[in-house]
């Protein structure tokens, strides 16, 4: 999260949903032959690419919106949004994706995590502290094993909207529509909360705009410096395993910038001072989306400046649908959640639709289907992307494959989450291809959402602190252990690398 000073002016607003400055733009739709086969061409029914503008998903059919009474009030809200500054500029994408292409071949690795969803009433300036210090710890806690820069992406500063199951929610009889996030209505059991309200937009982006602020001035004013490793200890934590664990990297982490000032080092250099923090969500609401579309005029090329780094769902990632439609024509690095029912064929069409010139760290793949599924169906999705020639980033989701219902809770199991990092590394070692990164639903909060783990939440437990406003999240404790378990297999594939290196040179 650079703050480039020179960018704010590049990015030009534009107005929402009426007189709209189309900006044509031109997609090769072949993949640059990265192997020789087999060429991939979009099928012609699905191109239409150089017709692309901020609002040209709004000709296709765009799943997962919400049903506003009075459309004049959205307009009037979105317009409000469009006069707004981005939310972050164009050249920190840049460099997101340069270092999401790092990550695609093993040189960096990603590490997402955030609330399932945000909320207005959950919204303080501790819980941001907290979550941000949970992820330095966990990205202490992999570069460590890794021996790679840990890119940070967090699921905040606009993580609102939800896809849901169904449209409605039926409770004693009473059915009222689904809670669909913050953003659009209210999770309370109540036909007023329950209606789509356009002005919750505007909010949003206002909430938004000031978590981001905390988490630059968090990242840029010191309290991420590498000196203070010792002291993102969460309080609750301490007298935890996972808490002593990292307390002994900690101090190694001390000791080696003790010796490295020994040697010299200046401590004022920005790596030691400063940290990169990227935000990211799911690029769902489309509205609120085309309202924050900005052209970068260094570049002459259109961003979504709600966030970093913005995702396709699983429930809206159809080839011929809106969501594709607005993501193909972004250029800030993109992901694509995929389940079990992913096509190898339809993974590659769907790849060059929205990578068409094959850029590396453009497009992350973010598998979630669970461990058994992903044993069984992502080695043909690796080699689909691998005959093809694609680059892509792949990243474990191991929270939506997993999702229960106990004592009329939604949960996950910490040992399935577990098994479901376990399976994608041992499929990635099998396949020889790369683990780029986990996406993970977690808090800094003491939360008992998610069943097991260190923590040993019990099935009992989950109605003491039950608080996510969606799906289960993990609790402090459970995603260091987490980070511990991938920090291991970091190492693992660090040294089976070596070790293969070293026996081909001799
Ligand atoms: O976070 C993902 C989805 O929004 C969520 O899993 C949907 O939940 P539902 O199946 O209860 O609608
Ligand atoms: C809805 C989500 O994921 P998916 O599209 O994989 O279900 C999410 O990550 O919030």
């Amino acid at each position: 999260m650079k703050l480039q000073v020179s960018q704010p002016q590049g990015l030009r607003a534009r107005p929402c949903a009426g007189v709209l400055r189309v900006h044509p733009r031109r997609h090769t739709v072949s993949v640059s032959a990265v192997a020789s086969e087999p060429r991939l061409v979009v099928p012609a029914s699905l191109q239409g690419a150089s017709t692309w503008s901020p609002t040209s998903w709004r000709s296709k059919p765009a799943l997962q919106q919400p049903e506003y009474l009075d459309q004049s009030e959205v307009v009037k809200a979105c317009e409000e949004i469009a006069r707004m500054p981005p939310l972050i500029f164009a050249g920190e994408c840049r460099t997101l994706q340069q270092r999401l292409a790092k990550a695609a071949t093993g040189e960096a690795f990603v590490l997402f995590g955030g609330d399932c969803a945000e909320a207005f009433s959950q919204f303080s300036a501790n819980r941001i502290r907290d979550l941000y210090r949970l992820l330095l710890q966990m990205s202490t806690v992999l570069a460590f094993g890794g021996g790679v820069p840990i890119v940070k992406l967090g699921r905040i500063a606009g993580q609102f909207a939800k896809p849901r199951s169904a449209p409605t929610e039926t409770i004693n009889g009473v059915t009222l529509p689904a809670y669909r996030g913050d953003i659009i209505n209210g999770p309370e059991f109540t036909e007023e909360a329950r209606r789509c309200d356009p002005w919750r937009l505007v909010r949003a982006y206002n909430q938004s705009a000031a978590t981001l602020n905390l988490l630059r001035g968090f990242s840029y004013g010191g309290y991420a410096g590498l000196s203070r490793v010792s002291q993102w200890n969460l309080d609750f934590m301490k007298n935890t395993p996972e808490g002593h664990a990292y307390m002994d990297i900690a101090k190694r982490v001390d000791e080696a910038i003790q010796f490295m000032i020994a040697c010299g080092m200046d401590t004022n250099m920005p790596f030691m001072r400063e940290t990169e923090f990227y935000t990211c969500h799911e690029c769902l609401l489309l509205d609120y989306e085309e309202a924050l579309t900005r052209l970068d005029s260094t570049t002459d090329r259109w961003y979504g400046c709600s966030a970093h780094f913005l995702w396709c769902g699983e429930r809206t990632r159809q080839l011929d649908h809106a969501h594709v439609e607005f993501m193909r024509g972004v250029n800030n690095p993109i992901g694509v959640k995929v389940s079990d029912k992913m096509d190898p064929n339809d993974i590659v069409t769907l790849i060059a639709m929205l990578n068409p010139t094959n850029k590396p760290g453009r497009l992350s793949i973010i598998v979630r289907m669970g461990a058994r599924k992903l044993r069984e169906r992502m080695p043909a999705l690796i080699e689909a992307v691998r005959r093809s020639g694609q680059v892509v980033t792949w990243v474990c989701d191991p929270m939506h494959g997993n999702t229960e219902t106990v004592t009329g809770y939604k949960t996950r199991r910490y040992e399935n989450i577990r098994s479901e990092i376990e399976a994608f590394f041992d499929v990635h070692e099998l396949m020889g291809t790369v683990p780029g990164g986990v996406h993970l639903e977690m808090t800094g909060d003491n939360v008992t959402e998610c069943i097991g783990g260190g923590a040993s939440v019990s099935e009992d437990d989950l109605n003491s602190r039950y608080h996510t406003h969606c799906d289960p999240r993990l609790n402090a404790e459970q995603s260091l252990e987490i980070a511990f378990y991938v920090a291991q297999r970091l190492r693992q594939r660090r040294e089976n690398l070596a070790a293969k290196a070293a026996a081909a040179s001799s």
